[in-house]
C-alpha cells in the first residue's frame, strides 16, 4: 500500500520519502502537564487550578508523583512517533533532602530540575520551559501587572530564576529553550485602569529579561491571551501587547501564539505567515478550543492541517516555528489524549508534507484559482493513511487502531492502582 501510495503522490511531484525524513528532524515539544491536570508538585495539589485556566473531568489515574509523570510519559514517548522536546512548568519542580528540601517559585535553582534533565538525557530530548505565573498563594490574582510591589517582585524574581533554569537545561541539553511567559492577569469585569497593568507588565519582563542568558539557549517568548475563565473582560497580555513586546524586544524575546486564545472566527493558520514576515522565529502552542479557550485534544482537524501546512510551506520547520502542544484533558484517560494529540499533530505535519505546495502557489499565482480549489480539496482523499502508518513504523511507534490497546493494559496494570 505504500508504494502504491508512494507513485500517486510522486505524479504530483511530492516525494513520500524527502517528506518522512524532513518530518523525522523536526522536534515537536511535549506538554508534561496533560498527565496530571496541571497540578505539578510544589504546592497543595488538591488546590484548585488558577489563572483563568480550568481542567475538567475527574477520570482515575492521574499521575501525583514524579515518577508516576515519568512512567507515563515514558509511556506517551514510547506510542508516538516522530522527535520529541519535553516542556516543563517550573511547578514540576522536583525537591529532596538532597537538594535542600522545598523552596518557593523564587528561590528555584536549576538543581531543583536535575532530575528531568537526567530523564532528558536518557531519552536524547531537549527541554522547553515555563515559569508559573499561577495556581500560588502570591497571586494576589495579578502577578507581573501587580500595583503590589511585593508580589510584582516575587513574580519576577520567579521569571530571572526560571531565566536561569532555562540557560541550565539548554547548556546540559545541547539544545535551546523556549521558555514562555504566560499570565492569567487580568479582570472579570470592566477596568478602571488599563494602561497601568500593561505599563507594569511590561516593566516586569523587561526586569525578567535584564536577566543574563544567551540568545542561542533561551528564547524567551511572551503568550497572549484573549480571555479566560473570571478574567473575562480584560486581560493583560493581549494580543497587541504580546507582540509589539517581542517585536520591540528582538534578539531577547519571540511571540507565543496559542490558537486557543483568539476569538473562535480567528485563526492562528492565517496568523503564523504574517508573524513570519516579521519574526525570524515564533512560537506556538497547539490546541483545540471549542467555543473557548477549553484545551480539548488536538485531532486531525481542518484548522490544525491548515496551521501545518502554514509552518511548511512558510519553511517554518528549519527552526523557525517552536512547535509545543498545549492541551489538557481529565475527562478521559490522560496518556491516551496525549498521544491521540501528539499523533494527529505529526499527521498534520506529514500531511503539510506530502502537499505540493510549489505547483498550487504557482497556480495561484498564474490566477488560476479553479486550479487552486480543485486541486486542494482533491488532495483529502490520496492515500495519506499509507505514508502515515510507513513512517509509524519506519519510527518504530504503533501504528492507528493498535496503540489504544497497550494505554487499556497501562491502564490496568499501572493507572488504576493510582
Ligand atoms: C499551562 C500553560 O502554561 C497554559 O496552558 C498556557 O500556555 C495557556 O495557554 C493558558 O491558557
Ligand atoms: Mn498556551
Amino acid at each position: 500500500m505504500y508504494n502504491e501510495a508512494k507513485e500517486k503522490y510522486a505524479a504530483l511531484g511530492v516525494d513520500t520519502e524527502q517528506a518522512m525524513a524532513r518530518l523525522m528532524k523536526a522536534p515537536v515539544s511535549l506538554h508534561c502537564w496533560q498527565g496530571d491536570d496541571v497540578r505539578g508538585f510544589d504546592t497543595d495539589p488538591t488546590k484548585p487550578l488558577t489563572g483563568g485556566i480550568q481542567t475538567t473531568g475527574n477520570y482515575p489515574g492521574r499521575a501525583r508523583t514524579p515518577e508516576e509523570l515519568m512512567a507515563d510519559i515514558d509511556m506517551v514517548l514510547k506510542l508516538c512517533p516522530g522527535m520529541k522536546k519535553l516542556n516543563l512548568h517550573a511547578n514540576y519542580a522536583i525537591f529532596d533532602d538532597a537538594n535542600g528540601g522545598w523552596v518557593d517559585r523564587d528561590k528555584l535553582e536549576p538543581k531543583h530540575f536535575k532530575k528531568w534533565v537526567d530523564f532528558c538525557k536518557e531519552r536524547g530530548l531537549g527541554c522547553d520551559f515555563n515559569p508559573t505565573f499561577f495556581s500560588h498563594p502570591k497571586c494576589d490574582p495579578l502577578t507581573l501587572s501587580s500595583p503590589n510591589e511585593e508580589t510584582r517582585r516575587f513574580w519576577i524574581d520567579h521569571g530571572k530564576a526560571c531565566i536561569r533554569i532555562s540557560q541550565y537545561l539548554a547548556e546540559e541539553l545541547g539544545q535551546p529553550c523556549v521558555m514562555n511567559i504566560w499570565t492569567g492577569d487580568g479582570f472579570k469585569d470592566i477596568p478602571a485602569d488599563r494602561m497601568g497593568p500593561r505599563m507594569r507588565y511590561k516593566e516586569s519582563i523587561d526586569e525578567i529579561l535584564s536577566e543574563p542568558f544567551d540568545f542561542n539557549k533561551v528564547k524567551p517568548c511572551v503568550e497572549s491571551k484573549v480571555f479566560g475563565i473570571g478574567v473575562e473582560a480584560y486581560t493583560v497580555g493581549s494580543a497587541e501587547f504580546s507582540l509589539n513586546y517581542a517585536a520591540a524586544n528582538p534578539g531577547k524575546c519571540i511571540p507565543l501564539m496559542d490558537n486557543g486564545h483568539y476569538h473562535p472566527t480567528e485563526v492562528v493558520s492565517d496568523k503564523i505567515p504574517a508573524l513570519l514576515v516579521f519574526f525570524p522565529e515564533i512560537a506556538l502552542h497547539i490546541t483545540r478550543p471549542v467555543r473557548w479557550d477549553s484545551d480539548h485534544v488536538v485531532l486531525f482537524d481542518d484548522e490544525t492541517r491548515e496551521m501545518a501546512k502554514e509552518i511548511v510551506r512558510c519553511g517554518g520547520l528549519d527552526g523557525r516555528v517552536k512547535m509545543a502542544l498545549d492541551y489538557f484533558d481529565a475527562s478521559v484517560n490522560r496518556v491516551a489524549a496525549w498521544t491521540l494529540g501528539f499523533r494527529n499533530w505529526q499527521k498534520a505535519l506529514l500531511n503539510a508534507l506530502l502537499t505540493p505546495s510549489d505547483s498550487l502557489k504557482a497556480d495561484q499565482d498564474a490566477g488560476d484559482f479553479t486550479a487552486v480549489l480543485v486541486r486542494q480539496d482533491e488532495l483529502k482523499t490520496l492515500p495519506f493513511g499509507a505514508v502515515w502508518d510507513e513512517y509509524c513504523r519506519r519510527c518504530g511507534a504503533p501504528l492507528d487502531g493498535t496503540w489504544l490497546d497497550t494505554v487499556r493494559q497501562y491502564e490496568k496494570e499501572v493507572l488504576s492502582q493510582r
